[in-house]
């Protein structure tokens, strides 16, 4: 960086190209990116953007200064998908007590696992329920912006229903690239009679008595309208992303499969309640986690979820460490599919313990440059740990190694270990011993990869009173 210009392009979706990253406010790099609906556990397609983000956001924070950038990633705790979860498992508790212990449950459950995956908490995590209302802080809401929408002639009432009116937008579609007029041509006319043009999309939507729901009054046409509804899941996203990021900002990111229609209509309802040019400069999006060729999914029922992953031998006969997956996500560049796969685990956990060794104890020194152009690269993870791997011991230090896979968020290092992990390992140690007995040599092999893998290093040799084997070990701090 002698020149002062961070080095970071990035495929902006907007223009369909790689573009020279630059800030609105180098001392407040702003970015937004659409969190989990807390309906149920994470999978693995829902831990890529959590990865692919933070990985974004360390990078900003290394470029402009940790103070300098700003990341809020959301929690939609409002959705039609929440309620019937609440309904399905909670039959004997009040709607709202019930909605209430399925999101809380749900919300920190998310926390603890992309913990788990190394990521860093964003600095802001909005739940949208609370940006439902006009806040006493006077920080930007759904209710507002839908009225400022009404005003500005965007939005009109119909059915007990706020709706978006996608013609009143001259350039609707631009990040999707859909005409509107290909959006009518399969259009269920006849579900959808109450709207202008088949394409618009809901703001508010009434409840009934037995949904959640707030008391809202709209102004249409000099008259006020009550309607005790909710918000549509769009409307969640302007109206956080305003509170804490402005009314335009840096980055939005998420997923693939929120390029049309959430972020489409996010924009929409943004730029015409504000009256802005853009909602955000640079629009990101990573590819899917795919199963065989189709996208990991909840309705598809062929996901894995991310405490399964970590915690349960449900994928692959065993648990996976959450380096070893992060590492696994990072080695494919965030656009391409992953398709995902016990071999692409091993893959990845060969690779952790390799850097384990290299590494030991030796603390982290610079990010190497090349690394870092490489990252720069349109967030190149793949390249980089390439690069990074072709390195060892071909000039890189170690002190070096370590703080470019600390840039990916990757702690190489070995943990201490607590009591009730120094038990397990003990237990694991004599699994292995009898596997050894047993003549399993591959069995064996495989424990001791695992475990040089988590930073504990066997050392096989004799009792020199009894002749009999023993296995030491020691943690790669
Ligand atoms: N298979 C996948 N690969 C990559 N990203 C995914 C995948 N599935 C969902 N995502 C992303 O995860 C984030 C969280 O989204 P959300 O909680 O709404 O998941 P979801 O859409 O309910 O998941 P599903 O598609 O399984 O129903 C979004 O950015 C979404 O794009
Ligand atoms: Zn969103």
């Amino acid at each position: 960086m002698t020149d002062g210009t961070p080095k970071l392009r990035l495929y902006n979706t907007l223009a369909r190209e790689k573009q020279a990253f630059l800030p609105i406010d180098a001392k407040n790099v702003r970015m937004y990116v659409c969190g989990p609906t807390v309906y149920d556990y994470a999978h693995i397609g829902n831990a890529r953007p959590a990865i692919v983000f933070d990985v974004l956001f360390r990078l900003l924070r290394h470029l402009y200064g940790d103070d300098h950038v700003t990341y809020a990633r959301n929690i939609t705790d409002v959705d039609d998908k929440i309620n019937a979860r609440a309904l399905r498992d909670h039959p004997g508790l009040p709607l709202n007590d019930a909605i209430r212990k399925v999101t809380e449950t749900t919300a920190a459950q998310y926390q603890k696992d992309v913990q788990a995956l190394g990521c860093l908490n964003p600095t802001v995590q909005p739940r949208a329920t609370e940006f439902v209302l006009p806040r006493a802080d006077g920080k930007a809401d759904m209710v507002s912006i839908i009225q400022d929408l009404i005003k500005r002639g965007h939005a009109y009432e119909a059915e007990g229903e706020i709706l978006f009116d996608t013609r009143s937008m001259a350039d609707y579609g631009a990040l999707s690239k859909r005409p509107l007029d290909e959006q009518q041509a399969g259009a269920r006319v006849a579900v959808d009679a109450h709207k202008r043009n088949p394409a618009d999309f809901v703001l508010w939507k009434s409840s009934s008595a037995d949904e959640p729901g707030w008391d809202a009054s709209f102004e249409v046409d000099g008259q006020k309208i009550p309607i005790r509804g909710r918000p549509g899941w769009h409307i969640e996203c302007s109206a956080m992303s305003a509170a804490y990021l402005g009314k335009v900002f840096d980055i939005h990111g998420g997923g693939l499969d929120l390029i049309f229609p959430h972020h489409e209509n996010e924009i929409a309802q943004s730029r015409c309640a504000h009256g802005t040019e853009v909602m955000a400069n640079y629009w990101l999006h990573n590819g899917f986690v795919q199963v065989e060729g189709r996208k990991m999914s909840k309705s598809e029922g062929n996901f894995v979820t991310i405490a399964e992953l970590l915690e349960t031998d449900k994928f692959g006969g065993r648990a996976w460490p959450g380096e070893v997956l992060r590492l696994a996500m990072l080695m494919t560049h965030y656009r391409e599919p992953i398709d995902f796969s016990v071999r692409k685990l091993q893959e990845a956990e060969n690779l952790v313990a390799r850097a384990r060794s290299f590494i030991g104890n030796t603390p982290a020194s610079n990010v190497p440059s090349e690394f870092l152009e490489t990252i720069g690269d349109d967030l190149n993870t793949a390249a980089a740990l390439n690069w990074l791997f072709s390195q060892r011991g071909e000039g890189i230090a170690a002190g070096e190694f370590r703080a470019a896979a600390e840039l990916l968020g990757l702690d190489f290092t070995a943990k201490q270990l607590d009591a009730d992990e120094a038990e397990k390992l003990t237990a694991r140690i004599e699994q292995r011993l009898q596997l050894i007995r047993a003549k399993d040599w591959g069995e064996a092999d495989r424990i001791r990869d695992e475990l040089l893998a988590e930073g504990v290093q066997l050392k096989d040799g004799k009792d020199p009173a009894t002749g009999e084997r023993i296995t030491t070990w020691e943690v790669n701090r």
